[in-house]
């Protein structure tokens, strides 16, 4: 055996296409995510987050191309207690506490971490002793994100983990995230929350109607769509200006029914420009976030079946 072999990645999907009848969810995805990383699944509802994820836990099996993690199949993976998930529905066992559930799953893995950190971990230690079927939806998701990582796995996978979590929960959240790949677990999450990507992923995946539309850190995708965003107000009555879009810096525009929202990779010369073309009013200027980013690019149109095929090559 080559000893100098690198290890596999932790996720290898290539070309999975997974249809539901007439309805394509995974339209050729090839993604491979390595050791330690944190990598953000984004995309709008029904774009495929969940189907892929699903493949990825060998919940569901690709109608064409292959999943693998760490080198084998998804089975094997889990079976081996390599992966933790957090699905988004969590339904606690009645009449146990906490502690005891969270026990109870520990004790159904190899070499789980103590209990007592994976409580602390998910910012469970204070209703450890309560009973798991009488907690608030915060606290449940909480529940689940405690059992997805006592078995102390190489890689979560967590779909859509804070949707019920409030503000200080989320921030908990998130620094147990970071000890955890800090120390070499892969996370895998989706979201919503484009803010949280942007600030807790190294590494953002854009999937849209089956397809990865981007994937690089999140200031590259986020610069790659302007970094400035200018929005005004025509005069009332006034028709949309033409030659918005070749003013200069402009990378698209936005119109959101007399208001037009201009993403820039040059605020000040955009604004200079404008002026000169048309009579604004309620001028602002911004910084982009990645959701204008996100919002830039999943309206994009769908590619055509022949510029489908071309990318396919
Ligand atoms: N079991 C199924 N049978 C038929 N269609 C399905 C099935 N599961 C998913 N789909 C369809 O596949 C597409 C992708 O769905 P998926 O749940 O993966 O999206 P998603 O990105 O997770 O969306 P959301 O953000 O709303 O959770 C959707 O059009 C959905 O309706």
């Amino acid at each position: 055996m080559d000893r100098t072999q690198a290890a596999p990645p932790a996720v290898e999907l290539n070309g999975v296409v997974k249809e539901f009848g007439a309805v394509r969810a995974v339209d050729g995805v090839d993604l491979g995510i390595g050791a330690g990383e944190r990598v953000a699944l984004l995309g709008r509802n029904g774009a495929g987050k969940s189907t892929t994820v699903d493949i990825l836990l060998g919940l569901d099996t690709p109608t064409s191309g292959t999943a693998r993690l760490f080198g084998g199949t998804p089975r094997a993976a889990v079976d081996a207690g390599r992966v933790g998930a957090m699905l988004q529905d969590v339904r606690p066992v009645p009449r146990v506490t906490v502690r005891e559930l969270v026990g109870f799953v520990a004790g159904t893995h190899r070499a789980p971490m103590p209990v007592a950190e994976a409580l602390e971990l998910a910012g469970l230690t204070g209703v450890a002793r309560r009973r798991a079927d009488r907690l608030s939806g915060g606290q449940t998701q909480r529940v689940g994100f405690a059992l997805a990582l006592v078995g102390d796995p190489d890689l979560l996978i967590l779909d859509e983990p804070t949707a019920a979590l409030d503000v200080a929960a989320r921030r908990v959240f998130w620094d147990s995230v970071r000890a955890l790949t800090e120390r070499g677990t892969t996370v895998l999450f989706s979201t919503h929350h484009l803010d949280e990507a942007d600030l807790n992923a190294d590494r953002v995946v854009v999937i849209d109607r089956g397809r990865i539309i981007a994937d690089d850190a999140p200031d590259r995708i986020r610069r790659s769509f302007g970094t400035g965003v200018v929005s005004f107000a025509l005069p009332h009555g006034a028709e949309r200006p033409a030659g918005l879009e070749g003013l200069p810096g402009v990378v698209s525009v936005e119109d959101l029914g007399g208001r037009i929202r201009l993403r820039t990779a040059d605020s000040d010369e955009t604004v200079h420009a404008l002026s000169a073309l048309v009579r604004v009013r309620d001028l602002e200027v911004a910084t982009a976030n990645l959701e204008d980013a996100f919002i830039g690019i999943t309206s994009e149109p769908a590619p055509s079946p022949a510029r489908a095929r071309k990318a396919d090559r």
